[in-house]
């Protein structure tokens, strides 16, 4: 490994032990693992802390990777669909740790690069408490600086249909993402879906509009929640990779428990050996 990529994977290591040490408990019984590169060292950290600690622990997985990630390192597997009812409620994941491609200045994330967004949607509404983990090359100010297209699952029958809504939203060059080099044709998900990756300039926050609610999507130039909306409402499309509006602590304040899509936090390995932690303000 080049010393380039060995800095990156100590990055996303440091950051991951430092995740599960502050955000695990021995108390916990449902937690959601993530999807990517990084959530192999979220594991790693969780089987260090021994049996005694995660033995209680059911883990819930985000796709096939995670699946086996959480078998491999013997951890009790659950489906989302299986934890118990408590009044009639599935019972919510204690935390979720997972990846992601960018997160900005208040922590909306794009995620998908892996292709797993949809199960991780899920997985992170589910849980109380949702834990971001990724290396210093993932933090930008806004959404679509640095990873400049937003993935979007679709079914493989809508796809072209979607591909001219996208351009006609002002998505220039939205692409089906192909399976290439180890796969010849689309990229296949979890779900048996496509996925689409849709470019568009860097996203507005809410803040950003300051009482300009009107302006969103103005020239091209999207409000993150807006754009999440009208991509939503598009036929064919089964989930996108935007992960947004509000945090788990923020839901049980506005009543909206189980919507949650932001982390409260997100954990950034650094090339100096460090962690900087973004905390939901
Ligand atoms: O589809 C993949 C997931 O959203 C990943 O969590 C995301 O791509 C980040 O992956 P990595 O940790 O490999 O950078």
């Amino acid at each position: 490994m080049s010393s380039a990529a060995e800095l990156v994977e100590s990055a996303k290591k440091l950051a991951a032990f430092q995740a599960v040490d502050e955000h695990l408990l021995p108390s916990h019984r449902f937690v959601g693992i993530g999807s990517g590169s990084t959530v192999v060292y979220v594991v790693e950290a969780i089987v260090a802390k021994g049996p005694s600690f995660y033995g209680a622990m059911s883990f819930i997985p985000t796709g096939s990777q995670s699946k086996g990630l959480i078998r491999a390192a013997g951890l009790t597997l659950a489906n989302l669909d299986e934890r118990p009812l408590v009044d009639g409620r599935l019972v919510q994941l204690d935390v979720c740790f997972d990846g992601a491609d960018e997160v900005d200045d208040d922590l909306n994330l794009i995620k998908g690069g892996g292709a797993c967004l949809f199960q991780e949607k899920l997985v992170a509404v589910a849980a109380k408490k949702f834990v971001a983990v990724a290396d210093y090359r993932k933090q930008s100010s806004r959404l679509c600086t640095k990873w400049k297209t937003i993935p979007i699952e679709v079914l493989p029958l809508a796809a072209p249909d979607v591909l001219v809504r996208l351009q006609a939203m002002g998505s220039p060059t939205p692409a089906i993402r192909t399976g290439l080099p180890s796969k010849a044709g689309e990229c296949v998900t979890d779900n048996g879906m496509w996925i689409i990756d849709a470019p568009f300039p860097p996203l507005l926050l809410p803040k950003d509009l300051a009482g300009e609610a009107e302006g969103a999507g103005k020239d091209g130039v999207w409000e993150i929640n807006r754009l999440a909306r009208e991509l939503l409402s598009i036929p064919g499309i089964v989930e996108i990779g935007l992960f947004h509006g509000f945090n788990g602590a923020e839901a049980v304040s506005l009543g909206k428990e189980g919507q949650a899509q932001k982390p409260v936090a997100a954990y950034f390995g650094t090339a100096e050996g460090t962690v900087d932690v973004q905390r939901a303000k």
